[in-house]
């Protein structure tokens, strides 16, 4: 039987990185599969690890149909056993739904990989969706860390430096090298305590650093 499996982790916990090694892995048993993704930092079409792979991939854009894609494939003779969809977060519902349509009536493996909340905290359409749909879903195993040791759980986005939870829910950007300069957009992945004090790595530091008030006014 087929199945619908979904993937999650924060931003840089290997979702992509696994994404290309369970298609090597189903090719290198000769299984055919169509790769997907959506707005990759590396560009349109093409789906990126931090480990340097890329693969070039079909881009989904809001209105793309899975389900016709497929349907149309098989019908013109092609084959296809399963399917790899990176940053399934930013898929519609509608296209979630499709995907789930593919794996129960055509017996299509889909393996979705995303992020479960946006920079304030809320799920992502795409990936709300998958976890009400998916036969499985996964924790992936590596797990990126926030700056005070514990496992990072939510992704916070910072605008020169500053963390913010107001704006544009889609904005393509990387996490920040530490202690470089402060990139215009960045993310930074946190423990929940410290997304929820706005307790950024630089903000922390910038705070232990600031000299002990005098103890009289
Ligand atoms: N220089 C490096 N050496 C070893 N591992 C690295 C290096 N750079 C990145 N990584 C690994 O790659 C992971 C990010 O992989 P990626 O697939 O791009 O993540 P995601 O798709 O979840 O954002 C990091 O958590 C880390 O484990
Ligand atoms: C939290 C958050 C992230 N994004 C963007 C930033 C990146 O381009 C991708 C996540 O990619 P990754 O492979 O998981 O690192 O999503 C966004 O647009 N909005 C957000 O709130």
């Amino acid at each position: 039987m087929a199945e619908l499996h979904f993937f999650t982790g924060t931003m840089d916990s290997g979702k992509s990185t696994l994404a290309l090694q369970t298609n090597h892995n189903h090719a290198a048993r000769g299984r055919v599969g169509r790769i997907f993704t959506s707005n990759d930092r590396a560009g349109q079409a093409q789906l990126s690890s931090r480990l340097g792979l890329t693969h070039d991939a079909l881009e989904v854009t809001p209105d793309f149909d899975f389900w016709r894609y497929v349907v149309t494939t098989l019908t013109q003779g092609g084959r296809v056993d399963y399917l790899i969809c990176d940053e399934a977060q930013f898929y519609t519902r509608d296209q979630i739904d499709q995907l789930a349509k593919i794996c129960d009536e055509l017996q299509i493996d889909v393996f979705a990989f995303g992020i479960l909340t946006d920079f304030r905290t809320q799920l992502f359409e795409g990936s709300s969706r998958l976890i009400e749909l998916a036969d499985r879903v996964n924790v992936l195993q590596v797990e990126a860390l926030c700056w005070c040791g514990k496992r990072a759980t939510h992704n916070a986005r910072t605008e020169d430096g500053i963390m913010v939870t107001e704006g544009e829910v889609i904005v393509v950007g990387d996490v920040e090298e530490q202690g470089g300069p402060p990139a215009e957009v960045a993310y930074e992945v946190l423990c929940r305590q410290h997304h929820r004090r706005r307790l950024t790595a630089a903000r922390a530091k910038a705070v232990s650093l600031a000299p002990e008030p005098l103890p009289f006014g």
